[in-house]
């Protein structure tokens, strides 16, 4: 067995999960911890996110793959008792210590939930409402990217004649892609995705996984899902977590087919979760 057992945690060879796959990290993750209230739900996370690539997150349901999506972009600041120890460095900032802009954070950091939800606006608005947040862009300049977003999650000829139409009144798996324009119409450098086809059906599964391939050309995704085939079909390294631990993360193929230890082994061939 290659790699080193750190803190009963088994890391690839040299250091920090992550860096098995090439690249500058968009994000590093370091000794993290989270609470919801008196409940530690993350254990000493320290992974990599690497720039332009896709990271799968995988592992039983109440590991906390959604908490870790959550601090990526400080949702959690919106309640109450939940906090993080820890760093997490994007653009050379912790950005989970006291001073940061949260707003323009999330900007930088969007994210897309399992469940699509639109704004109950026009198709048109859902896209513009968060531009205008940040930016002040000509009405000329905004179509553009209304156009532009909806072009790349491939929306465009389905919506372009109904752009003040409701977003509410497209399908599930519309709404999703919507939902993706919506999030890359900011601009972020990094898209969350929290099992973001759970609720679509196969062809609108397809759809957003082809999307997944186009995007990460420009940014750098980390989706959580509880699909190994997406997983597998997605991602260019897949972490493992299991009660709030980080078990073991690696490249995609290795995951898949030489894991390095039994949780991983036994979560992967469904002999548990
Ligand atoms: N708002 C909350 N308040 C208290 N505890 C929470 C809250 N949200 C999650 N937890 C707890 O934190 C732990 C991690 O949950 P989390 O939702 O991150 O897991 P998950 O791996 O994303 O699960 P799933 O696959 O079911 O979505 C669990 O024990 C969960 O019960």
């Amino acid at each position: 067995m290659s790699g080193s057992a750190v803190s009963g945690r088994v890391m690839p060879e040299g250091g920090v999960p992550g860096e098995a796959v090439a690249g500058k990290p968009a994000i590093s993750v370091r000794n993290l911890d989270f609470y919801y209230g008196e409940l530690k739900a993350l254990r000493g996370i320290s992974m990599e996110f690497p720039t332009r690539k896709v990271t799968g997150m995988i592992g039983p349901s109440g590991c906390g793959k959604s908490t870790l999506l959550r601090v990526l972009n400080r949702m959690y600041d919106l309640y109450p008792g939940q906090r993080a120890t820890g760093e997490v460095i994007f653009d050379g900032r912790n950005i989970i210590a006291p001073g940061m802009d949260v707003n323009r954070l999330r900007a930088r950091v969007g994210m897309v939930f399992q469940k699509p939800t639109p704004f109950p606006m026009s198709i048109y608005d859902n896209i513009a409402f968060g531009v205008k947040l940040h930016e002040t862009p000509s009405r000329s300049e905004m179509e553009g990217r209304v156009e532009d977003v909806l072009r790349r999650v491939a929306l465009w000829n389905e919506v372009k004649d109904r752009l003040k139409a409701s977003a509410t009144a497209l399908s599930g798996g519309q709404q999703q892609r919507l939902c993706i324009a919506r999030t890359i119409a900011t601009r972020p450098e990094v898209v969350l995705l929290d099992e973001p086809t759970s609720a679509l059906d196969p062809v609108s599964t397809a759809r957003i996984e082809e999307l997944l391939d186009e995007l990460k050309k420009e940014f750098t995704i980390a989706i959580v899902t509880h699909n190994m085939q997406q997983a597998a079909r997605c991602a260019d390294q897949v972490a493992f977590f299991y009660l709030g631990e980080l078990v073991e993360m690696d490249s995609t193929d290795r995951i898949f087919t030489a894991p390095r230890e039994t949780r991983t082994q036994d979560y992967i061939t469904g002999r548990f979760g």
